[in-house]
């Protein structure tokens, strides 16, 4: 094995893992009914996909790589499903699983539901700069997933604190780049159709990719940056939700710089791999003070940015530490954009706050 393929293995697995994930999310988001979400104590919701994803990676990645210690770095935990409540939900989430692994795994046992809850709280651990970690986030975008836009099932692997394999998959992202007038991306309905449905894949030093989610084809086309450094060309990104961006500030950056287009706002990690193949050529997301980013939300879209040759860093221009434990400790706020217009974005933000 030599240096850049230092983890193919891992990135097979974690490619087998999301499409497993993926296909329980793309049938539970076109049949979510009432009771199948509910809002966590933070009151961001949370879905029976959600959960259903986080057992399905968990599983599917201890099948493939038996004979390795297994940590992750998970979002969901089954504290809630086990109170008397949350029975109802965690019977759903059984059934869900099962369904799913009869028709993609079939010839394994099915799961009970203690299966499922341990298998949800294998997500547990702290991470940390040394040894292994898969990071997950099984379903980034909740609130797009049950408004039927985007959402991608992210997962990431850790070695030494660096993020070495991401992978996301995106059940509602066209192949073809968005258009302006694609904001919302809201082709839920179509998800599975020919040209819906992608996965990206990066790991470290081998540059990033993308194909079709369907199937089990491993990402083939190799992505590239939007090259443009002419401000009037550039399209800009942010999240489709104001409460988890402050847009007043992104509109300020946008016209110090002289970007006229409209963003793009689209739920999700999906704009990192849009800003890898060239949709666009800025992401930015600036929470309000106090919120605390977890690794989860941005450690699988990094690296995938980065390797298509992105630059990503806090609003400070400091580069975004995974190997801290479940959170980031950042300035601000995440830029990510192309290497030539990256020094601007951080002189904008210096002048205009
Ligand atoms: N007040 C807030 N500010 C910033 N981010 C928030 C937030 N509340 C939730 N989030 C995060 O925003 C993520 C979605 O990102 P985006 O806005 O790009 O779609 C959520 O991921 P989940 O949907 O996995 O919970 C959640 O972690
Ligand atoms: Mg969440
Ligand atoms: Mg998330
Ligand atoms: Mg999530």
């Amino acid at each position: 094995m030599n240096a850049t393929s230092a983890y193919e293995k891992e990135l097979g697995s974690a490619l087998k893992a999301v499409r497993l994930a993926s296909k329980l999310c793309q049938r539970v988001q076109l049949q979510l009914k009432d009771g199948e979400r509910t809002d966590k104590a933070d009151d961001s919701p949370v879905t029976i996909a959600d959960y259903g994803a986080q057992v399905l990676v968990a599983w599917s990645l201890q099948r493939s790589l038996p004979n390795k210690p297994f940590s992750m770095v998970a979002e969901e935990d089954s504290a809630d499903l086990r109170l008397p409540e949350g029975a109802p939900m965690a019977k759903r989430i059984t059934a869900m699983v099962n369904e799913v692994l009869a028709e993609e795994e079939p010839g394994n046992k099915a799961l009970t539901e203690d299966d499922v809850l341990a298998l949800i709280d294998t997500g547990g651990s702290e991470g940390g700069p040394q040894g292994q970690h898969w990071v997950l986030d099984p379903i980034d975008g909740t609130r797009g997933f049950v408004g039927m836009r985007q959402y991608a099932v992210c997962l990431g692997l850790l070695d030494g604190g660096q993020v070495v394999v991401g992978v996301l998959g995106c059940p509602n992202l066209p192949t073809a780049q968005l258009r302006d007038e694609d904001g919302t991306g809201n082709s839920a309905e179509k998800a599975g159709s020919d040209g819906i449905g992608v996965i990206f894949a990066a790991q470290k030093g081998c540059g990033a990719f993308a194909g079709p989610l369907a199937g089990d084809v491993p990402p083939e086309q190799c992505l590239q940056l939007a090259d443009t450094q002419d401000f009037s060309q550039i399209r800009f990104m942010e999240s489709y939700e104001s409460r988890h961006s402050d847009f007043d500030f992104t509109a300020k950056l946008a016209t110090k710089l002289g970007v006229t287009r409209p963003p793009l706002r689209i739920d999700s990690q999906a704009k990192y791999g849009v800003l890898a193949r060239a949709d666009a050529a800025i992401n930015m997301r600036f929470p309000k003070p106090g919120y605390r980013e977890k690794i989860w939300d941005h450690a699988a879209g990094a690296l995938i940015v980065q390797e298509a040759g992105a630059v990503i860093s806090d609003a400070s221009g400091a580069p975004l530490d995974f190997g801290r434990g479940r959170w980031l400790d950042l300035d601000r706020g995440i830029v990510t954009s192309t290497p030539a217009v990256h020094a601007a974005l951080l002189q904008a933000i210096r002048d205009v706050s």
